[in-house]
């Protein structure tokens, strides 16, 4: 299958502060009578369903402020190379569960990620209006919209039946582990408790990678992405590069939000990371308390999960 990922990106460049339906305004090209209305087009909000700017953690006024920086002080203590090798390593053997997709989502609908200070929604719920809203601006793009459906789903890993995983080692931002932690991962202050951070092998900008060798070769933090990814490369999914490359480094928001780590990447990682682009904006500012009808659009996403993945999958 091919995909067009020539510049995605260039029709989004600021989409904080730019609609689908302003830019196609300012398009003078396009007649207004083609300009779909704005129910037809995700608009991103300014500020989260708290009435709070996004991503903001240092705000003392959130009182999910202080249990997300505990968060993420265990998460930058603990994750460390070795752990992470362990992680893969077992979790990799895809022993847990065999169950298909939407048997997956909906066992999201006990979780609640403690790291995130813009939701406090069922995970379900989140899955949905990402893929709802980026459906809405990209129709024809259906792997794009089983992305997002999918891209949380190893959030499971803090259900018993996964091992119960704390969610330090499950959710949040991810970072390359085996090389110097970058200042524009939140938080960064705890890494100086973290093992790695005084070892002279893994405490350069490149520590054991070289330059370009390709994310594909470098170890992430261990969490949600990377075991999702897993789970649909090993099960025989269909999803085009780009699809797997979003559901992989979809928290690593050093590289693709402050643009960090970028010397680790290749020509194909480029390519890809101009789709995890396009893709955030709708993770990100879809959050709300609306919630979406599941029975309404399970018809729907039945079908494109039966496209590009098979009956059941080893978990
Ligand atoms: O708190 C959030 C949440 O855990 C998301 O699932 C993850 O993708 C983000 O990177 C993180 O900031
Ligand atoms: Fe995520
Ligand atoms: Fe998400």
């Amino acid at each position: 299958m091919t995909i067009s990922v020539e510049n995605p990106v260039s029709v989004h460049e600021d989409f904080t502060t730019q609609t689908k339906t302003e830019e196609l305004q300012s398009d003078s090209r396009i007649p207004m009578s083609t300009i779909p209305s704005n129910d037809e087009v995700f608009l991103a909000p300014e500020v989260n369903a708290f009435g709070r700017e996004f991503r903001n953690y240092e705000d003392e006024n959130n009182e999910r402020q202080k249990s997300v920086e505990e968060f993420y002080k265990t998460q930058h203590i603990n994750q460390t190379l070795d752990f992470v090798k362990k992680m893969r390593h077992d979790y990799g053997k895809l022993d847990k569960m065999v169950m298909n997709i939407w048997e997956c989502c909906e066992l999201l609908n006990e979780v609640v990620d403690e790291s995130d200070p813009d939701l406090d929604e069922p995970q379900i719920q989140h899955l949905l209006q990402t893929a709802e809203a980026i459906r809405k601006d990209y129709p024809d793009e259906d792997w794009l919209h089983l992305t997002a459906l999918i891209h949380d789903l190893g959030k499971v890993l803090t259900l018993p039946q996964f091992g119960g995983l704390p969610q330090w080692a499950v959710v949040g931002d991810t970072f390359p582990v085996g090389c110097a932690f970058d200042e524009s991962n939140i938080h960064h202050k705890y890494f100086k408790e973290n093992p790695d951070f005084n070892n002279p092998t893994y405490n350069t900008k490149t520590g054991i990678y070289s330059e370009g060798c390709g994310l594909e070769n470098v170890s992430m933090s261990w969490g949600h992405d990377d075991y999702m990814y897993m789970v649909a490369k090993e099960n025989g999914s269909t999803l085009p590069s780009p699809g797997l490359f979003i559901i992989r480094y979809h928290s690593f928001y050093p590289l693709h939000k402050a643009g960090a780590y970028t010397h680790l990447m290749n020509d194909e990682d480029k390519e890809n990371l101009k789709w995890l682009h396009v893709f955030n904006k709708y993770d990100l500012y879809s959050k709300s308390k609306v919630h979406v009808d599941v029975e309404k659009v399970k018809p729907y996403y039945m079908s494109i999960i039966k496209k590009y993945f098979p009956e059941n999958l080893k978990w």
